[in-house]
């Protein structure tokens, strides 16, 4: 099983991390070594950069790949799965013109020309509008080349909208909300041992947010504290030995309600509290 992962850029360290995070740790791997082993004898990690690693998967030269989602939709692949949502990487593909400009709808654009290092998601995007300007392929800079004249208007990405703005370009029409996900081929989407590596990735998403809640509680205001802790399937309660009135309660709490449940349970006689991290969470 080959798992295709940004070999640089700013998806290869949270992906590197993600892995790690799921217990799939790297082995053998050198700096500027294209591939590396894993602990799991049957999964090895390939380095590709984001924009390759739809044609690996459809080419069978890996199984699965961490990349964007727009990276997908910009190789035409369309057959490559998409098996789970990692949380990061969230972007926007958005068409934006000058501020100032004579720009200001899709329909300004006939006859004009749009920038993009996204030639095959912005010609799919016009495609539906009908409205068919001339699409000129660049790779990087894109905010530069409608004050140069050699675009009307752009189709690139933003997140914090501070490229955007400090280039002076309003945002007309939106293109493409994409993410980092798992992409598999369809025929390795059943195969055990991917569904074991999405399992393990989803568990790191699933206890993100998540803190474990232990405390000691006095037995007969124990029905009292389990309705303050909103936990995942109620909490475990168990019996201390020679802990006399006392039993230990357990729980999975979301991150943000661990304050408050605190003070509520400490003033129903809690004691002994504790709050850790979670791993990993698999359900
Ligand atoms: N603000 C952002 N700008 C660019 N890409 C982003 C942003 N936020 C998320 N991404 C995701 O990261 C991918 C870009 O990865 P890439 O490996 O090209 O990183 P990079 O840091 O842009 O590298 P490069 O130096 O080659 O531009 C995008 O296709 C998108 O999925
Ligand atoms: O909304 P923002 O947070 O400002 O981010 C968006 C900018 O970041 C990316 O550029 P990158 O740094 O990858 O440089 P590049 O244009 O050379 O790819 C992207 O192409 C935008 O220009
Ligand atoms: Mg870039």
């Amino acid at each position: 099983m080959r798992i295709a992962v940004p070999n640089k850029g700013r998806l290869h360290e949270p992906t590197i991390e993600l892995l790690e995070r799921a217990g799939l740790h790297l082995e053998n791997g050198a700096d500027r070594k294209l591939y590396a082993e894993t602990v799991d004898p049957d999964v090895t990690v390939l380095f590709a950069r984001a924009a390759d690693i739809p044609e690996y998967i459809a080419d069978g030269a890996a199984d699965i790949g961490i990349t964007g989602l727009d990276q997908v939709r910009e190789s035409g692949h369309d057959d490559v799965v998409d098996l789970l949502d990692l949380a990061f990487g969230r972007c926007r593909l958005v068409l934006a013109a000058p501020e100032d400009g004579d720009i200001e709808s899709i329909e300004d654009l006939g006859g004009k020309t749009v920038a993009t290092e996204f030639p095959t998601i912005t010609r799919n995007f016009f495609a539906d509008t009908g409205v068919d300007p001339e699409i000129v392929e660049v790779t990087g800079a894109t905010e530069l080349t409608p004050h140069v004249e050699m675009a009307d208007a752009i189709v690139d990405i933003t997140s914090t909208g501070t490229t955007l703005k400090v280039n002076r370009l309003a945002i007309i029409d939106d293109v493409l909300s994409s993410s980092v996900k798992l992409f598999a081929r369809e025929d390795v989407v059943d195969d055990p041992k991917v569904q074991e590596i999405r399992t393990a990735l989803s568990s790191v998403l699933a206890a993100d947010g998540k803190r474990y809640l232990m405390m000691n509680v006095p037995e007969d205001r124990l029905e009292e504290i389990r309705e303050e802790i909103p936990g995942l399937d109620g909490p475990t309660i168990m019996d201390i030995a020679n802990g006399g009135e006392k039993v230990a309660v357990h729980a999975v709490v979301d991150e943000r309600d661990v304050f408050q449940t605190i003070s509520q349970v400490k003033e129903r006689g809690a004691s002994g509290i504790l709050v850790t991290e979670i791993e990993r969470l698999v359900e």
